[in-house]
């Protein structure tokens, strides 16, 4: 195999796909060495089947406005990968949604969640649904038209759908509640669910503490204390909040957060307290992040990225490439130490390579965001055993899973000279826990 010649073939047959053409080249680059080690792997063609998703459904999804209009959107999932599991992956509501963007979350998912250590494959789905402003009654109505097209093609041995960008709790549980209806059975379909009709506890919390503990572990291979840390975070949603939260709980001081209108900056640092305010901003009266700087009277750059400012850890938590060569050369010309991703991709190419050379701790997403789907699985477990796991147990598994994430990209990632490639690693390591289960499988 060879990346170039590979990936030209791919653009040739899935021209104007670039993020999905982005992520295939970051693993294609990383695994090729290793991929060519093995004879087998290229006489069964091993790589054209793991780039190229097994199946995608696309739909059309008429819903009607509070007003009464009729609006049309497309609807997709795209089932990558089931060679470990049930296909496994969120679902993404915002208007920039696309092939190109899922097919490149269902390809990195695949290779995510192989690096959790339990059995779920790799999809992802969504729409170019825009759910800002809609009231609670249009998301309900999305909701079910969204699923009453995608259920047939989903369930609990089959393809578990969960959150993503514009998909927290209120969705899923929207998107189950018709799911059963349709589906005549109840059964751990969705995950991230309420905890009252068989949600996981910690699923909420998980992406943005799996993300520390993963920083944890790198910080901790070069004897450095996280408390006192200045960090910053991107985003203001689900995984930006829990970050946070767990930032602050160990010591560290998170100094911005942003949305798609740009960020603020608290020099003081974002406490528990001010925290609560962003939740209710941003989860409950879902406004926007500026008002928080009218709060706290703090300073707001408007459609900036807080990557200029001065700290010693960024944790970007909005979306893919919001973090540039620029934003990556001013990060480690700052002294940023560490870099851990809680968003898919958010790091262009050029970004990444700045943060190798310089040898700073790079987590790349698809490993230091793997606590969110890690928790899902859990959740599919604890559903399908009919059980409920206390906070403690499931807490406990997430640092377990992160912990060994980070071992094991720590073995396939070790450089000669001894610095730890993570992308490289991530990579590796889910690429062959995926291949040998292909191999195994024979040629479908
Ligand atoms: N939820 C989860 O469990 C997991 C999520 N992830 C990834 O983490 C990232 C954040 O997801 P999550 O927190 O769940 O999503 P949310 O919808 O809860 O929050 C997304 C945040 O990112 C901002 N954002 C979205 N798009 C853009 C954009 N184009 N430019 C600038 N800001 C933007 C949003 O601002 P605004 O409100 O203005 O749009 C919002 O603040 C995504 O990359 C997602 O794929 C990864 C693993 C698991
Ligand atoms: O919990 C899940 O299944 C999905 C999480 C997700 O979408 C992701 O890891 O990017």
């Amino acid at each position: 195999m060879k990346t170039e010649q590979t990936l030209s073939e791919l653009k040739r047959r899935f021209p104007n796909e670039p993020e999905y053409h982005q992520a295939v080249h970051e693993v294609l680059e990383s695994i090729e060495e290793v991929y060519n080690q093995h004879p087998e792997f290229e006489k069964a063609n091993l790589i054209e089947r793991l780039c190229i998703p097994e199946r995608i459904f696309s739909f059309r999804v008429t819903w009607v406005d509070d007003k009464g209009k009729v609006h049309v959107n497309m609807g997709y999932r795209v089932q990558h990968s089931n060679a470990i599991g049930p296909y496994k992956g969120g679902i993404r509501f915002h208007s920039s949604v696309n092939l190109s963007i899922l097919k490149f979350l269902a390809f990195e998912q695949t290779f995510k969640n192989s690096l959790t250590t339990l059995p779920m494959g790799g999809g992802k789905g969504g729409s170019d649904f825009n759910p800002k402003g809609k009231s609670n009654a249009e998301i309900m109505r999305f909701c079910q038209a969204f699923v009453t097209e995608l259920w047939n093609h989903i369930g609990p041995d089959t393809d578990v759908p969960a959150g993503d960008i514009g998909v927290g709790g209120r969705e899923v549980g929207f998107m189950f509640g018709m799911y059963k209806k349709l589906a005549r059975e109840f059964t751990g379909t969705f995950t991230g669910k309420g905890l009252t009709f068989g949600g996981s506890l910690i699923r909420p919390e998980a992406t943005g503490y799996g993300n520390v503990y993963f920083l944890l572990e790198m910080l901790k291979t070069r004897n450095i204390d996280i408390k006192g840390k200045k960090c910053l975070v991107s985003g203001s949603g689900n995984v930006a909040q829990y970050t946070c939260e767990k930032l602050i709980e160990l010591g560290a001081i998170p100094m911005t957060l942003s949305d798609s209108d740009g960020y603020i900056y608290d020099p003081e640092g974002i406490t528990l307290e001010k925290l609560e305010y962003v939740k209710e901003l941003k989860d409950l009266y879902r406004g926007r992040i500026k008002e928080y700087a009218e709060k706290y009277n703090c300073k707001f750059v408007a459609g900036g990225r807080p990557w200029n400012e001065v700290a010693d850890i960024a944790l970007p938590s909005a979306t893919q490439n919001e973090l540039n060569g620029d934003d990556a050369r001013a990060l480690t010309a700052n002294g940023v130490i560490a870099v851990s991703e809680g968003a898919n991709m958010p790091s262009t190419p050029e970004a990444v390579n700045v943060f190798l050379d310089a040898k700073i701790l790079y987590a790349p997403g698809k490993a230091a965001n793997a606590g969110g789907v890690s928790v899902s699985g859990l959740e599919m477990s604890q559903n399908s055993g009919r059980l409920s796991w206390s906070i403690e147990e499931v807490d406990e598994r997430l640092k377990v899973i992160m912990s060994d994430i980070h071992e094991n990209c720590s073995k396939y990632g070790k450089d000669a000279d001894g610095f730890v490639n993570y992308v490289k690693g991530a990579n590796i390591a889910g690429f062959m826990k995926v291949a040998r289960a292909m191999m195994a499988q024979g040629i479908i």
